[in-house]
């Protein structure tokens, strides 16, 4: 057999060929999980001009010492301006967010006052600048505030809200095809038949990606017979998907007509079969614009081929830098060492001396999807890695909805 292709080998052909798609004008209200196309500037400075962070009365810091008696000449209200510049003497009445009026430069907070008809007593020093929200002092007009390729979370839109935009330009959502195979399949509610289970990759992996930020379109299942799989694949591929995704019919039976049928029907394979446990049959290959990944039937090894190595050709597509998000947490139990394949193992996040831990989880089976919910991410071990004892560090890939 061929040579198995290291991961790492593996994910850099996969993102040479996952280059950013176009862009397009969205609402800002349609921008979450998006990715900026271009950076976000500033039409706006934020705030736009000096205002006050307190109820109380903006005055001039050279009167803000205890005791002096200012004289309040009016209301300075969030979204109403006064108009009259202050005198020496003189304080106005301000409201959290209201602008300060000319020639103040401070707020009391209105706790530190004491009132009688149209005075004001201070009850405390005022520092020049106290409560004062300078202007810019967020963001300044034209200043880029978040850059292209940002994959936009409700906190980066709140943020591009506030500097004006109500539209915002990001890389197209990619469109992803998927198709499973088995003459075994049968869908979740229908009677089971003798030798038949349920398909249940498509489910899973619809969601997987949606979170990574695609559009999914399942085409079902297609039976193993060559020339029918050819013609779904020929279906599925009809209006140029940006990735088809399969699963099942990967490995060597002799009803696996994966790589067969993807050949006929003019696709280019630029490899199969990887050194990755679970995984080792997933195929990479391209026809026109589209990526296609045949990944192994295995529910295991679908899920998480499609995490490993679909999510980053996704994120590139959508213009942004793949992010495999790996950190190193120690280990609450013992590692076993590993074979020759690079190993994603699935772990669980615990507590391990009251600090943030994975806990290894033995079940290796690559059909085994109850051990797979359990957990929280992979312990990534390269090929022949030495066991590992309780405390030491590994490097865990976390799953987007562990914590
Ligand atoms: N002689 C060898 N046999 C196998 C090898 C090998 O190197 N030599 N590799 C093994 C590995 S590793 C894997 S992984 C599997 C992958 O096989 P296939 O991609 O051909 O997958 P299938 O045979 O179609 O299915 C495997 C298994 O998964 C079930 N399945 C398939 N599709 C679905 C679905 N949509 N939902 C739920 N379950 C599904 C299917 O019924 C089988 O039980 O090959 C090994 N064999
Ligand atoms: O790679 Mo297979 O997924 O080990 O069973």
């Amino acid at each position: 057999m061929a040579q198995l292709k290291p991961v790492d080998e593996a994910l850099s052909e996969i993102l040479a060929h996952a280059k950013p798609i176009s862009g397009e004008i969205i609402e800002l209200t349609q921008a979450s999980n998006r990715t900026l196309a271009e950076p976000v500037v500033a039409l706006t400075s934020q705030p736009p001009f000096n205002g006050s962070a307190m109820d109380g009365y903006a005055l001039k810091a050279s009167d803000g010492t205890k005791g002096t008696v200012l004289k309040n000449i009016g209301v300075a209200a969030a979204g109403t301006p006064f108009d009259r510049p202050l005198a020496n003497g003189e304080c106005a009445r301000i409201y959290t967010g209201g602008e300060l009026p000319q020639g103040a430069d401070s707020v009391i907070m209105q706790e530190k006052v004491t009132i009688e008809g149209d005075q004001i007593t201070l009850q405390d020093d005022v520092a020049d600048g106290q409560n004062v929200r300078l202007k810019g002092n967020d963001f300044a007009k034209d200043q880029t505030i978040a850059r292209a390729g940002k994959c936009l979370n409700p906190f980066d839109i709140s943020l591009i809200a506030a500097a004006g935009h109500g539209q915002i330009k990001v890389t197209r959502k990619p469109k992803l095809h998927i198709l499973a195979t088995g003459d075994e399949l049968v869908q979740p509610g229908q009677p089971l038949e003798q030798g038949q289970i349920y398909a249940s990759n498509g489910f899973g992996l619809t969601p997987l990606f949606e979170l990574a930020g695609v559009t999914v379109q399942d085409f079902g299942v297609a039976i193993d017979e060559q020339a029918k799989l050819e013609a779904k694949l020929q279906a599925a591929l009809q209006d140029e998907p940006d990735i088809l995704v399969t699963t099942g019919g990967a490995s060597v039976g002799d009803k696996d007509y994966m790589l067969a049928a993807l050949q006929a029907i003019g696709a280019e394979i630029d490899f199969w079969r990887i050194a990755v446990r679970p995984g080792k049959p997933l195929m990479f290959g391209r026809l026109g614009k589209t990526l296609i990944f045949g990944l192994p039937g295995n529910p295991v090894s679908a899920l998480v081929t499609a995490t490993v190595f679909v999510r980053p050709a996704i994120a590139a597509l959508s213009g942004q830098a793949a992010d495999p998000k790996i950190v190193q947490l120690p280990l609450a139990d013992q590692l076993p060492k590993n074979g020759p394949r690079q190993f994603y193992r699935r772990a669980r996040l615990t507590t391990y001396k009251s600090g943030l831990a994975v806990d290894p989880i033995l079940e290796m089976d690559s059909a085994h999807l109850s051990s797979l919910s359990q957990c929280d991410g992979f312990i990534v071990q390269a090929p022949f890695c030495e066991g590992k004892q309780t405390g030491a560090s590994v490097d865990f890939m976390m799953l987007p909805w562990a914590l």
